[in-house]
């Protein structure tokens, strides 16, 4: 049997409270947080659920239900997709990954990453070390940069939408005045300058989920920016909520088109911080479910990774 690798990359979290210092330095790029930055970051875990991980469990989820759907929907027997994991900033590591998939004996593979999107700052430096890694090791592999207009991704999102619209409207709420927020994870100011994708099919994404769940308000806004000197692209979502506030939005569904789990970004950023502020503000705030493993999402990813083999 023929066999291709298929290295599924996701931004990896850490396994304790303990493995955290080690995380964030490695995101840093080896430089260690300060006391006060491990601190703040130890807090946020905590708070969303105790101190469990739940990228972790989600990843994993999204690993095996990716397996189960690639071997589903391949329509050629004598050829099997077999499903490896690479973080970016946890075990085990892209480069982990791609040295068991030349262990393993596999000398083709597709590598993909869990987010949709494409930019040189994120999907790009996923690539680049398993590329790096893949001709250490003599295996040939293919890249997905992005999928974020494929039609099932599109559906699902659009079902989330549409079913929380729902819920506003059972609560009393005009459905077309409900403002739909797309958001996504912010990056540095500078990716604009270098020409980067990343902000327009972010808003392609956003303006085809709207048509399609019938959205009659929406936005776009960032969120999650990180703390650093440079400016990041705004605005946050939170000057966001406080801007809705003045013009008498009183109804908010934030759709974080950017992430495809439950993670911290969406389940502090979001659920805890989000929420707060716009509890402050009398707004009512709802969040679309996360995609997880969504059969939708997943023929997504099968379908482009199965693309890659009928084009040779
Ligand atoms: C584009 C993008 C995505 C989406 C695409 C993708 O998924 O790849 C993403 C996802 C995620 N980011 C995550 C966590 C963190 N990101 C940080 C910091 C940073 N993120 C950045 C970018 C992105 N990040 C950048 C440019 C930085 C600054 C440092 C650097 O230049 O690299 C920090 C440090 C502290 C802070 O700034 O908050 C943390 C803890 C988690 C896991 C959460 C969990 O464990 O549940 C997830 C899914
Ligand atoms: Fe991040």
């Amino acid at each position: 049997m023929n066999k291709i690798g298929v290295l599924v990359m996701s931004y990896g979290t850490p396994e304790s409270l303990d493995q955290v210092e080690a995380y964030y330095t490695h995101i840093r790029r080896g430089n260690p947080p300060t006391e006060e930055q491990l601190k703040e970051l130890k807090d946020r875990y905590e708070a969303i659920v105790g101190g469990v991980f739940p990228l972790r469990a989600n990843t994993d989820s999204q690993v095996a239900a990716l397996q189960e759907t690639l071997d589903r929907l391949n329509p050629d027997k004598g050829l099997q997709f077999v499903c490896y994991q690479g973080l970016k900033h946890a075990r085990p590591f892209i480069e982990d990954g791609v040295a068991k998939m030349a262990e393993d004996g596999i000398t083709e593979a597709v590598g993909i990453v869990l987010a949709p999107h494409y930019s040189v700052m994120s999907v790009g430096g996923y690539i680049k070390r398993a590329q790096a890694k893949a001709e250490e090791c003599g295996l040939k592999m293919k890249f997905i940069e992005s999928y974020h207009l494929h039609p099932k991704l599109i559906q699902a999102f659009a079902e989330r939408v549409s079913a929380k619209l729902d819920l506003f409207e059972e609560a009393g709420a005009e459905r077309s005045k409900v403002k739909v927020l797309f958001s996504a994870h912010s990056l540095p100011e500078k990716i604009l300058a270098m020409g980067d994708p990343y902000q327009d099919q972010l808003l392609a994404t956003s303006a085809a989920v709207a048509e399609k769940a019938g959205a009659g308000s929406w936005q776009f806004t960032w969120q999650s920016a990180g703390r650093t000197a440079v400016p990041w692209l705004g605005p946050d979502i939170l000057d966001t909520l406080r801007t809705l506030s003045q013009e008498q939005v009183e109804d908010v569904l934030v759709a974080p088109v950017g992430f495809v789990s439950d993670h911290l970004e969406i389940l502090y950023d979001l659920d805890i911080e989000a929420k707060a502020i716009a509890k402050e503000l009398d707004i009512r705030l709802e969040r679309i479910d996360s995609l997880n493993t969504d059969p939708l999402y997943m023929e997504t990813l099968s379908e482009v990774i199965l693309n890659t083999q009928a084009k040779e």
